[in-house]
């Protein structure tokens, strides 16, 4: 794989450099008649937190589960770290973290333990995982915690840990679909901080997805604003709100001006099940 990354001092964490790292060309995926993305095209430099934007059902979490090799595009393609994620998934799999909507951290351990075993299924050597998970709980704030059993831990708490696991291995590329969805507004802050910090101190990429405005317009440097399985609009927050030409726009604005009416578009039974099925667990 191409070196991305250099040690920063004691730091587990890589620094990527201002190259291409994320690129995709016309990813399509279809299920049986649904085109549920289709013709994706993006670019996201290294360094870069990166937002994609829609109503429920736009095609977000479809186009996150085959950049991290989850679901087999039906055609196009894309590259991570210059790696192919249909002919070098495994390879991908190792470049990039990824923490779900749903939960993926087992609430009958404790956080350690969690780490512990995403430590061992990502290969971490045995001498390296003690500091490399002391490590991580620090930066996470969880190290009081690291020996209570998650189901005790609180939605943002949980959320920092999921975090944790999915970064566990450096990873060059952090997924991140709808990570504060059913937090409230101070775990939210929390993990805005955190991912600010990822950013700023190890040059981790973010690719995010988030129904909150105020979110995407805090966090991230570009968003592309993605509605009935295609990509609208690209641009920076700034730009996208100078796009509109009205005074005072906000992102909300620009998400109406190019998604239409919301409520129209919204979730169908099953998504809206499965996002208050989130925000209850989280919550
Ligand atoms: N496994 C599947 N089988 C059939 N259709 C699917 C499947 N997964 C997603 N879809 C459909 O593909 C479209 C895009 O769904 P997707 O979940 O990617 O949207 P989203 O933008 O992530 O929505 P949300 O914000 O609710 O997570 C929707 O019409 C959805 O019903």
């Amino acid at each position: 794989m191409t070196r991305l990354t250099e040690s920063v001092g004691e730091s587990i964490f890589p620094i990527a450099n201002s190259s291409t790292i994320l690129e995709t060309h016309a990813l399509t995926r279809r299920f049986g008649k649904t085109c549920a993305v289709n013709n994706l095209n993006l670019t996201v430099p290294a360094g870069e937190v990166f937002g994609l934007l829609g109503p429920n059902g736009a095609g977000k979490s479809t186009a996150i589960k085959m950049l991290t090799t989850l679901l087999p595009p039906s055609a196009g393609g894309a590259t991570i770290a210059g790696l192919d994620i249909v002919r070098q998934a495994a390879r991908v799999r190792r470049a990039i973290g990824y923490v779900p909507q749903s939960l993926s951290a087992d609430g009958s351990l404790t956080g350690y333990e969690n780490l512990l075993i995403f430590a061992k299924l990502y290969d971490i050597p045995q001498k390296k995982r003690e500091n490399y998970i002391q490590e991580l709980l620090n930066f996470m704030g969880l190290q009081d915690a690291a020996h209570r059993l998650v189901q005790q831990y609180s939605g943002g708490m949980i959320r920092k840990l999921e975090i944790a696991q999915a970064i566990l291995h450096q990873p060059l590329v952090l997924f991140l679909d709808e990570p504060t969805v059913g937090l409230d507004p101070l775990a939210r802050s929390n993990v805005w901080e955190l991912v600010e910090r990822l950013r700023s101190n190890f040059g981790t990429t973010v690719f995010l997805t988030t129904h909150f405005m105020e979110e995407a317009d805090v966090l991230c440097d570009r968003i592309a604003i993605m509605h009935a399985s295609q990509i609208i609009v690209t641009g920076t927050p700034t730009e996208l709100k100078a796009s509109l030409n009205k005074e005072d726009a906000t992102l909300d604005d620009v998400f109406i001006h190019y998604t239409g009416d919301l409520l129209a578009s919204g979730a169908n039974y099953r998504e809206t099940s499965r996002i208050r099925r989130v925000a209850k667990r989280l919550g």
